[in-house]
């Protein structure tokens, strides 16, 4: 019987105006967007199977923004999913668009390989937004329950609501259910910045 750890989701995450200047610039930058890539714990490749999205990595100054930003939020992240708080490491943050058809599925964040030990995932962070009226449907982000420790906890989906940020431990088992918006061009997929923390 497996048990949903603590996950917690912030509204009105940016001020609107900051919100829609980054989205436009992720529309500007279509063409900078690349194929998603997963990692096998060997080699990081492409694979249509498992995570069909596109990323990009220069987030121009969204970056900082969303560290500062972010940085506010930390000690009430740390109380919400009940973590022990630490020193950050690293930030590592890309930006990633789901048009029709696009998922990630099932997964965890963290690498359990030796060469991670030292400096790993450890909060992942969703930031969602998108073009209103949306112009997508689905695309949730379920939260799957851990069965390494007891309960009784089912599933929970998250609708990717625009201007919010989902905070959940890297160790969380989660997926994105698969977007419909068929004929929809890019400017109006499913957007989100992906933010990890390590320790
Ligand atoms: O897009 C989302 O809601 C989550 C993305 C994700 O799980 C990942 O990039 O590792
Ligand atoms: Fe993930």
């Amino acid at each position: 019987m497996p048990k949903l750890l603590n996950y917690h989701r912030y509204e009105n995450f940016l001020d609107a105006e900051t919100a829609q200047k980054l989205l436009e610039y992720c529309i500007s930058q279509e063409d900078a967007f690349r194929d998603a890539t997963v990692n096998d714990g060997v080699v990081t490749k492409v694979s249509i199977e498992y995570r069909k999205s596109m990323v990009l990595k220069d987030l121009g100054e969204f970056k900082d923004i969303m560290i500062r930003r972010v940085a506010e939020f930390l000690p009430d992240i740390f109380k919400k999913l009940e973590i022990v708080p630490f020193d950050i490491k690293t930030h590592e943050l890309e930006m990633a668009a789901h048009g029709d058809g696009a998922f990630f599925r099932e997964h965890i964040d963290t690498l359990t390989g030796d060469q991670e030990k030292t400096n790993a995932r450890t909060l992942s962070l969703v930031y969602y937004f998108h073009k209103e009226p949306k112009q997508f449907e689905g695309g949730e982000l379920s939260l799957i329950p851990f069965d390494f420790f007891p309960g009784d906890d089912k599933p929970v989906a998250l609708a990717p609501l625009h201007n919010s940020l989902l905070v959940f431990p890297s160790f969380a088992p989660h997926e994105v259910l698969p977007v419909k918006c068929p004929d929809v061009p890019f400017p109006g997929w499913r957007f989100t910045i992906n933010y990890w923390i390590y320790k």
